[in-house]
Parts: C-alpha cells; structure tokens; sequence
C-alpha cells in the first residue's frame, strides 16, 4: 500500500522552515531528498515520521550519527532489548542474528557499550535496529556522513542487498547527490523549505529542471564517489 502524507509544515520562532509538503511511497521504492545545507530536509525527515507514526504507520529513522541513537553508557545489547520493547515485540534470537548476518556485525560483543564497537559497526547496529520490526518506511538522515567512503559505500550496499525483496520503502536524505544517485530511482530536491522538484533519477541527473536541481548536478564529479 502507497504511504502517503500531506500538509507537513514547521514554523520556528514564527519563520516558515518547512511549506506544507505533500509525500507518497510506493511499497519497496528508493527516494532520495537532496539539497543545500539548511534547505529543510531533516525538518521534512522528522516531520514525516513523527506524522506517520502518530497515525500508527510503522516507520523506522536513522539518524546521522550513532551518537543520536546509542545511550555510552548502556551495552549494546541493551539497547537491542529496548528497540525491541518499544516495538512491542518479543526478544527473538533468530531475527537478531538475521539482521545481524545481513549488515556483517554477527562478530559484535553485545556486552560492550557503543565505544567498545567501530563507529562504522555502530551505525550498522543502529540500521539493523531500525529493521527490527520490519518497518513499511525506513528514513535515513544523512546514514553515512559520519563513516568513511568505503565503510559508507560497505553498508549502503548491504543494506540496498537487505532490502532488495522486501516492501520497506525508503527515503534517503542527504546533500550528497552522487550518494542518492546511486542508490534511488527517485530524487527530490529541497530549496528553503519547500520540494521544487521530484523526478525519476535518470531524468533528474540528465534533465534538472529548476535552478537547485541543476546547481546539485553541475557537480558532476560527486558522482565519482565510491558510496
Ligand atoms: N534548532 C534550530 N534552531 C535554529 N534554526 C534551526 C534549528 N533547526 C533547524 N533550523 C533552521 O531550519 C532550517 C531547516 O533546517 P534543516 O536542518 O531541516 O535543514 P537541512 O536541509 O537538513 O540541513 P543540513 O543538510 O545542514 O542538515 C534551516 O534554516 C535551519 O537553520
């Protein structure tokens, strides 16, 4: 079923950041949401969870850094309870080390706290965490800007191998279109609060329409980027 939500809006201090926005899904489709630093696109990010989630919708958000999501002083394997716990499911074993073989941290020790693990193995902890509960929309904020190239290009590409057969959508936010580009088959660029373009992203790429879309591909060497 197409996830839909409409009228997504945010003021701050009596300033417009977000207009109201219209978005859809189809099940299983990859949308990237590129633009300028500042342009809204975590605004739009959160907004769309906290909506969806509010009706009951099933959605998952992973945040920019493992930092945001993982407590130092708590041991991983904690936090998986609690990721558990709050989605209401029982502690299943086999789904753990499902989710754990598919982002490559089955070697994890869960009795470490977050520091004791890589920040690139926490931030696959942190997807397969979103996962758990098989959500019909993943978000990712900017997922791997905190990791180097190859771990970033590593994870994507275990997450894309994860998600290839199954309906959980996905919306990828980043400013790095060479990332987007390679992973979506649908761009959306954010220029001061408000989506001014939405293409499949072949035509994005060879035929931007308005000015932000075409100043994010003039960058063409972006595309050369190995995640
Ligand atoms: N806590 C805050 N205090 C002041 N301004 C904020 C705050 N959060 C967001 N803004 C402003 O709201 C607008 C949208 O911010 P948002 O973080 O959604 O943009 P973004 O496109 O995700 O940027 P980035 O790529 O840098 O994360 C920006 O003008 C930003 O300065």
């Amino acid at each position: 079923m197409t996830i839909q939500a409409y009228g997504l809006s945010a003021e701050l201090s009596g300033h417009t950041i977000l207009y109201p926005t219209n978005l859809d899904f189809k099940p299983g489709e990859r949308v990237g949401l590129v633009g300028a630093s500042g342009s809204g696109k975590s605004t739009l990010g959160h907004e769309l969870v906290d909506t969806l989630r509010a009706r009951g919708a099933s959605v998952a958000h992973v945040p920019q850094s493992p930092d945001e999501a993982l407590d130092p002083l708590r041991s991983m394997a904690f936090h998986w309870r609690e990721a558990e716990k709050a989605l209401g499911v029982a502690p299943d074993h086999a789904r753990r080390e499902m989710l754990f073989k598919a982002l490559q941290i089955e070697r994890g020790d869960l009795r470490k706290r977050p520091w004791g693990w890589s920040r690139g193995m926490q931030q696959r902890f942190v997807i397969a965490m979103a996962l758990i509960g098989t959500p019909d929309l993943l978000v990712m904020d900017e997922p791997t800007s905190a990791l180097d190239p190859v771990v970033a290009a590593g994870t994507m590409d275990l997450l894309e191998d994860y998600l290839k057969d199954r309906q959980t959508a996905l919306l990828l936010i980043t400013h790095d279109l060479g990332l987007a580009a390679r992973r979506v088959s649908r761009l959306m660029v954010m220029e001061a609060g408000r989506i001014v373009e939405d293409a499949p992203t072949s035509k994005f790429l060879s035929a931007p329409e308005t000015q932000a879309a075409k100043a994010l591909c003039a960058h063409r060497n972006w595309l050369e980027l190995p995640c």
